[in-house]
């Protein structure tokens, strides 16, 4: 049903031509049969009937070429339109709900559930037409013997109890099939993203490959195979009663029903008419329970991602923050992360800061002391959990958010880099680039034409560098650099700190450094130190915070 709606809804033009097509293709089909059945008792000119015959058997073919046609335009638009739809979705949704949904669900959402519902368009169309054909064959069977009709239907009263029973045991298995792929994929993100690890150490590879992954890929295989054959003996259950009640109107109804052998004869030629109809029909229910699933899960997603007390972040109005700021403040900030498994949970805050244009402040403290949740605090790109920020006095809220996040430019430490200069677009790019490569010592290596970079195939240290020069170009007020020099050389390291920062608060960036590296730390204006989540030291004039 939700599969019809979202179809109608999705495109309904198409959907409603396709559809017509596939039930006037049924009428055409079930025309047929009977017109067979009145040549067998010659009820018509045999001259005039074959003329019908042929018309209506080529009538039945084009109908059938259209809606076909329209249904795989049908089938690619819907995987086009979930994707597209999704991602935009992911894209504006907040960081700490992705988080929460995680990587391998969305991705199994995106590429699994996407294609399930593509998938159950495919048998949408002949399901429609051979609904029709099986209707009107039934309609022509009762007006043939009402009698005989209702033996018949008793029997197929039967049939659908059971075939329900078994139908429900099958859509349990699926479910948990469908999560044990969110679980698998998760697996593989892990086995792409540490390979290196995998390989190095030939009993963890052995373990995650016979103790995490192939475990979970053989339960969802064994679920499926199990779902499949429920589908099996379900089909093979339909097939047993159309037979059994084909042996029911030759041999046993006759005896207690009175039906003249032209009767007789219509039944047997129309239930073998319809029988791989009727096959075509329960062939395609699995498609549409799968369907039906990604459904679910798309909209358990939809949930998750639109939650009332997480507002997605607005578009882009205007760019008014960019223009000049004078103050950022944060006022009793905190954040909680909860671990639901670990029954634990880790807040930071609350916390007051101020930040002025052109101030060079490091930001230290331990390991899960909190400076990077900070930095998301700080950049936007997590809410508060309560207290607020202030740029210029004006609150950060859902409204303004999207251009708050303008102001800043952040090298994270699992940082990504794209090979297109995306959304950079002025038209001295390439130049300017160039020359930042030159700075970065990358000249040698990696050059820019029409924003694109030529190779990313680099050491770790050279594409942190990378991510240095894509921060710089975006010339952004507010710079944030999380343990960027960690990998860097200590020659390279030195020109960090002594010539790039200082360079980039002598443009009035206002630029944020955690860092770990305290021979450095006598450079900064200002030191805030973190302490489990709490502002332990702010030093504003610094020699050492030991
Ligand atoms: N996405 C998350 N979900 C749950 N907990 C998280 C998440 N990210 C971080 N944490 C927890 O929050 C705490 C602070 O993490 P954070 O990354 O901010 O620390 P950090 O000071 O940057 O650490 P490091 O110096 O090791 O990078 C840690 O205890 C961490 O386990």
């Amino acid at each position: 049903m939700k599969l019809l709606t979202y179809l109608f809804r999705n495109s309904p033009y198409i959907a409603t031509l396709a559809m017509l097509t596939a039930l006037v293709s049924g009428i055409g089909n079930a025309s047929l049969i009977t017109l067979i059945h009145a040549a067998l008792n010659r009820q018509a000119g045999m001259g005039h009937m074959g003329w019908q015959f042929a018309g209506l058997a080529l009538f039945a073919l084009v109908t059938s070429v259209i809606s076909q046609s329209l249904l795989s335009y049908l089938y690619r638009k819907s995987v086009f339109d979930w994707q597209i739809r999704l991602s935009r979705d992911i894209l504006q949704t907040s960081l700490r709900q992705l988080e929460s949904v995680g990587g391998a669900e969305l991705f199994t959402v995106l590429v699994e559930d996407v294609t399930a519902i593509g998938g159950a368009l495919v048998p949408m169309l002949p399901f429609c037409t051979n609904i029709v054909v099986v209707l009107i064959c039934l309609s022509y069977l009762c007006w043939l013997s009402w009698k005989l009709f209702l033996g018949f239907l008793l029997v197929l009263l039967l049939g659908a109890i059971t075939y329900h029973l078994i139908w429900q045991r099958s859509q349990a298995l699926l479910k948990l099939a469908r999560s044990d792929s969110g679980q698998l994929y998760g697996h593989f993100r892990l086995m792409i993203d540490g390979i290196k690890e995998l390989k190095l150490h030939h009993d963890r590879r052995q373990a995650f490959f016979s103790e995490s992954l192939q475990p979970v890929a053989a339960r969802r295989q064994r679920r499926f195979f199990f779902w499949g054959m429920l589908h099996a003996l379900n089909q093979a259950w339909a097939k047993f009663l159309l037979l059994f009640v084909m042996g029911m109107i030759l041999f046993v109804f006759p005896s207690l029903i009175e039906v003249t052998p032209s009767i007789l004869t219509g039944y047997i030629l129309t239930l073998l008419y319809i029988r791989s109809m009727l096959f075509a029909l329960l062939a395609a229910l699995p498609a549409f329970a799968m369907a039906e699933i990604a459904f679910q899960k798309i909209e358990d997603l939809g949930i998750r991602l639109q939650r009332d007390d997480i507002p997605k972040i607005q578009p882009l109005s205007s760019n008014h923050f960019t223009d000049g700021w004078q103050h950022l403040e944060l006022v009793d900030v905190s954040h909680t992360y909860y671990r639901e498994r670990e029954e634990s949970h880790f807040t930071l805050g609350p916390i007051n800061l101020k930040f002025t244009p052109g101030e060079l402040v490091f930001l230290v403290g331990g390991n899960g002391s909190g400076k990077t949740t900070l930095a998301k605090l700080i950049t936007g790109l997590y809410t508060p959990e309560a207290g607020a920020v202030y740029l210029n006095g004006e609150c950060i809220t859902h409204e303004n958010r999207e251009s708050y996040l303008q102001l800043f430019s952040v090298v994270f430490a699992d940082f990504q880099l794209f090979n297109d200069l995306l959304g950079l677009k002025n038209p001295q790019i390439d130049a300017q680039a160039q020359q930042y490569l030159v700075q970065l010592q990358l000249d040698h290596k990696v050059s820019v034409q029409n924003g694109q970079l030529s190779t990313m195939d680099l050491s770790g240290g050279q594409r942190q560098r990378l991510a240095l020069l894509t921060a710089y170009l975006e010339d952004r007020p507010f710079y944030i650099f999380d343990e960027w020099a960690a990998n860097q050389d200590p020659v390279f390291k030195e020109i960090f700190y002594t010539q790039f920062l200082p360079a980039l608060t002598a443009r009035g960036k206002t630029v944020l450094v955690i860092s770990h590296d305290d021979q450095y730390f006598k450079l900064a204006n200002r030191i805030i130190k973190l302490d489990y989540g709490k502002l332990a030291v702010e030093h504003c004039s610094v020699e050492s915070t030991s």
